[in-house]
């Protein structure tokens, strides 16, 4: 039966704002998103043994229900008439809970992949609809652009011109849970004042943009990740911040070589995962 081999990119946030707090606990958001690629591998393949089964091998992300993944699966499987069964291999390359959207990917890449292998026909917003209620990200890894995202995410708006980067990932393996980051967060309202432009050009203007109100959270809890930006921008970044909820911190670069440099160096420092991307 069919099979589709996917490819799930991960995130880093160039700016999160936290406007407030909602009466359902969640919190309003303007966020710009960009994808990078980092991705998970994700194989799916449509059969005749009823049911849903995902297997991914990795310490930290459950197999079965608890999977988000299995729960977008679910989703789509309720809406089809065909008595089929799926089954999901998930190769993760993308640090777990670590502020790259990994989860969210995934959960993204399985709706657009069940999609078409059942042939529902779904339109993007329809399944941005369903994605959101498995996770606020979900919706941007459908919209596949660049993205002023408010609201918890779901309020997708594209950034038209934005430029291509060498992104560096360094990750000193700390598991962030993102609940514990939004408890622990101290709101204040200044930030709503920055203006977002549609375009922006080069390295230095991107990091100016840079900005994550959930930086002071995590990194007070972890001070390393202030010694990693500092690392970052002695290596030549034009900026560099942490991703979402972290712990991933990330610089930006111009140039390849440059970037390449820093994350060899930084890896061979430190033992840590790092890895130099491009935005997608
Ligand atoms: C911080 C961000 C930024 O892109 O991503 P990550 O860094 O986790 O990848 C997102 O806001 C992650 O949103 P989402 O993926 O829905 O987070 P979850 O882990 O499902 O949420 C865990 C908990 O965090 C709180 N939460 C989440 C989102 C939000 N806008 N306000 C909140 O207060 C809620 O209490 C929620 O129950
Ligand atoms: N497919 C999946 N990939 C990663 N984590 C998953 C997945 N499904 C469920 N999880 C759970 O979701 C939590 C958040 O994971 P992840 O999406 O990687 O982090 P973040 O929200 O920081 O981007 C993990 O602790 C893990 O237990």
């Amino acid at each position: 039966m069919a099979k589709l081999h996917l490819l799930a990119p991960a995130k880093v946030n160039y700016r999160l704002d936290v406007l407030g707090k909602r009466p359902d606990g969640y919190h309003d958001l303007r966020m710009v998103m960009q994808r990078v690629d980092l991705c998970d591998e994700v194989i799916i393949s449509l059969n005749d043994v009823p049911g849903i089964r995902v297997t991914c091998g990795k310490k930290g992300v459950p197999d079965g229900p608890g999977n988000i993944a299995w729960r977008a699966a679910d989703a789509l499987l309720q809406l089809s008439d065909k008595a089929v069964g799926i089954d999901i291999a998930i190769n993760k390359r993308i640090p777990v809970a670590a502020g790259l959207g990994g989860g969210s990917s995934d959960a993204a890449t399985v709706l657009m992949g069940v999609n078409d292998l059942l042939d529902l026909n779904l339109s993007d917003e329809r399944l941005m609809e369903i994605g959101v209620k498995l996770g606020a990200d979900v919706p941007f890894f459908i919209f596949k652009k660049t993205a002023l995202a408010e609201g918890v995410g779901e309020k997708l708006t594209a950034m038209e011109s934005m430029p291509a980067l060498w992104v560096v990932l360094v990750n000193p393996g700390i598991h962030v849970p993102t609940a514990w980051v939004y408890q622990n967060l101290r709101l204040t309202t200044k930030q709503a004042d920055f203006i977002i432009r549609g375009s922006y050009s080069s390295a230095a203007e991107v990091a100016e943009l840079l900005s994550n109100d959930l930086e002071p959270v995590t990194c007070g809890k972890h001070p390393v990740l202030n010694e990693l930006k500092a690392m970052l921008l002695e290596a030549g970044a034009a900026g560099s911040l942490m991703s979402g909820s972290g712990a991933t911190v990330f610089g930006i670069f111009e140039e390849e070589a440059i970037a390449q440099k820093a994350a060899t160096e930084i890896a061979a420092a430190q033992g840590w995962f790092s890895v130099a991307v491009k935005t997608i």
